[in-house]
């Protein structure tokens, strides 16, 4: 059983450089970020206020959320629903760090993650093999134990880049500036509850601002390699 844990902030290519770094090793795939999205979503849909702190840590204890770990088709299914792209939107984007911020979210969702990072040594999707695990806290608090442990990082302006490119497919100044709430607001109010700028001590910094994705792909594989994995 391997585990391979990647931590950074927004638009560090964490999600799709986990991804293939999965799939390449024969490893099972886990999107800690879209629990915690998916915690926002059932939130909204069931009416609890995201300022009510106990509220939300206890609609979030109760949620019935299946995270897929196939990094080929990572499904997210919450109360028997796909809400995959329901959780990428503009508006539980925008929100997410309020529910990321509640402490009693974190033990709730982290418990779980742990559960799901486990299973995979147990058989799992990966049937024995490992997982890889990516979010903001991996490295450090959910699976500081992780066989390579990664930050990746990638200069503000690279991130912004590449989510307006995401988001609205151009990377003019207008888009741009209109990433900004997401991507750096977000980055500076997840902070508050965890470090993922700089690396600890053990964790092997993976810069991708110059780097394409297949390039970041191989920085990270290498890391791994030399973990001896
Ligand atoms: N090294 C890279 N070079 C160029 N684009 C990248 C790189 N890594 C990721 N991307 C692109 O940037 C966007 C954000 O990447 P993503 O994996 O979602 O980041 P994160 O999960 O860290 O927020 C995606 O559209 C992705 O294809
Ligand atoms: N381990 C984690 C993963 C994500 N989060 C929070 C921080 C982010 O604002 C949200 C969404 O994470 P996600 O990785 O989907 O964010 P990106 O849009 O890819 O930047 O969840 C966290 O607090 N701890």
């Amino acid at each position: 059983m391997v585990t391979i844990a990647v931590d950074g902030p927004s638009g560090s290519g964490k999600s799709s450089v986990s991804k293939a770094v999965a799939a390449r090793l024969g490893l099972a795939y886990l999107d800690t970020g879209a629990m915690y999205r998916a915690a926002t979503l059932w939130c909204v849909r069931t009416g609890v206020p995201l300022e009510d702190a106990a509220a939300v840590a206890a609609a979030v204890r109760s949620m019935p959320l299946v995270m897929g770990v196939d990094p080929a088709a990572p499904g997210v299914t919450l109360d028997g629903e796909d809400v995959a792209a329901a959780i990428r939107t503009t508006d539980v984007t925008a929100a997410v760090s309020q529910v990321a911020t509640n402490l009693e979210v974190r033990d709730e969702l982290r418990r779980r993650q742990r559960e799901i990072i486990a299973g995979e040594g147990d058989s799992g999707f990966s049937g024995g093999r490992g997982i890889v695990a990516e979010g903001r806290d991996i490295t450090t608090v959910v699976a500081p134990d992780a066989d390579a442990r990664v930050l990746l990082t990638a200069s503000e302006e690279a991130r912004l880049r590449r989510r307006s490119l995401e988001v609205h497919g151009t990377a003019d100044a207008t888009s741009v500036e209109a990433t900004r709430d997401q991507v750096l607001r977000r980055d500076r109010d997840d902070s508050t509850v965890s470090t993922f700028h700089v690396a600890a001590d053990g964790v092997v910094t993976v810069d991708s601002s110059e780097l394409d994705l297949e390039q970041t792909v191989a920085a990270v594989l290498t890391v791994v390699e030399r973990a001896a994995v």
